[in-house]
């Protein structure tokens, strides 16, 4: 059996990473860069491996780790991800060793994943928990707004988008999931507050 790869718990205890999930279109994106544009030194955020091509003007290491199948499979086997994933015929994962790094460098890594890939970490059997926050959207109406004047995606995308909304809505209200915090992001200016001090506390 391949050996695994060694945790460091203490680095990863001294600067605890946090999960934020929540609904495509919830804000995640806005929200993350705004605490990234204030606290410029302070956190790094868990670039993850794909197994899927770069697109143009994408780079390694920033967008994604390009890895081959073989050796995202290689790191599978070693236990390497925290959380992995097959989409549209593509792996995709979060290496614990990413996210080690980021806390042995002293930062707060912050990891945006989607639901399944929370599940997966609140149930690894000896990853660190980290701490988890859930953005939510004021209502389903509004998130559909969200979805449709950021113009990115096509009708389609933007109905799959909603049912698979719908569903993590659901998980987390359920009592399930693991959220140690849910923000609801209406006034941007009040959930960045709400964000804000979950992560880094009252006096920063
Ligand atoms: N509080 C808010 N009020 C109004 N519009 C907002 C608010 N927060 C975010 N938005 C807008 O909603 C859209 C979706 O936000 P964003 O792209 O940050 O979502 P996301 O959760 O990162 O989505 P994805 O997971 O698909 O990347 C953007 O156009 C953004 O400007």
């Amino acid at each position: 059996m391949a050996p695994t790869v060694p945790i460091d718990t203490a680095a990863l205890s001294s600067h605890i990473p946090v999960v934020v999930s929540g609904p495509s279109g919830t804000g995640k994106s806005t929200i993350l860069q705004r605490l990234f544009a204030e606290f410029p030194d302070k956190f790094g955020f868990s670039v993850s491996h794909t197994t899927r091509s770069p697109r143009d003007g994408e780079q390694n290491g920033r967008e994604y780790y390009f890895v081959t199948k073989e050796v995202f499979l290689d790191l599978v086997e070693k236990k390497g991800f925290i959380e992995h994933a097959q989409f549209s015929g593509n792996y995709y994962g979060t290496s614990i060793k990413v996210v080690e790094d980021i806390a042995e460098q002293g930062r707060i890594c912050i990891l945006d994943i989607e639901m399944e890939g929370v599940k997966q970490v609140a149930n690894h059997p000896t990853f660190p928990r980290p701490r988890f926050l859930f953005l939510s959207p004021p209502s389903m109406e509004v998130l559909e707004q969200r979805l449709r004047s950021r113009a990115t995606d096509k009708e389609e995308a933007v109905l799959k988008r909603l049912n698979q909304a719908k569903v993590e809505m659901e998980y987390a209200n359920s009592g399930e999931a693991p959220h140690d915090k849910i923000v609801v992001n209406d006034n941007l200016d009040k959930a960045y507050q709400e964000v804000r001090e979950f992560i880094v506390g009252k006096g920063a």
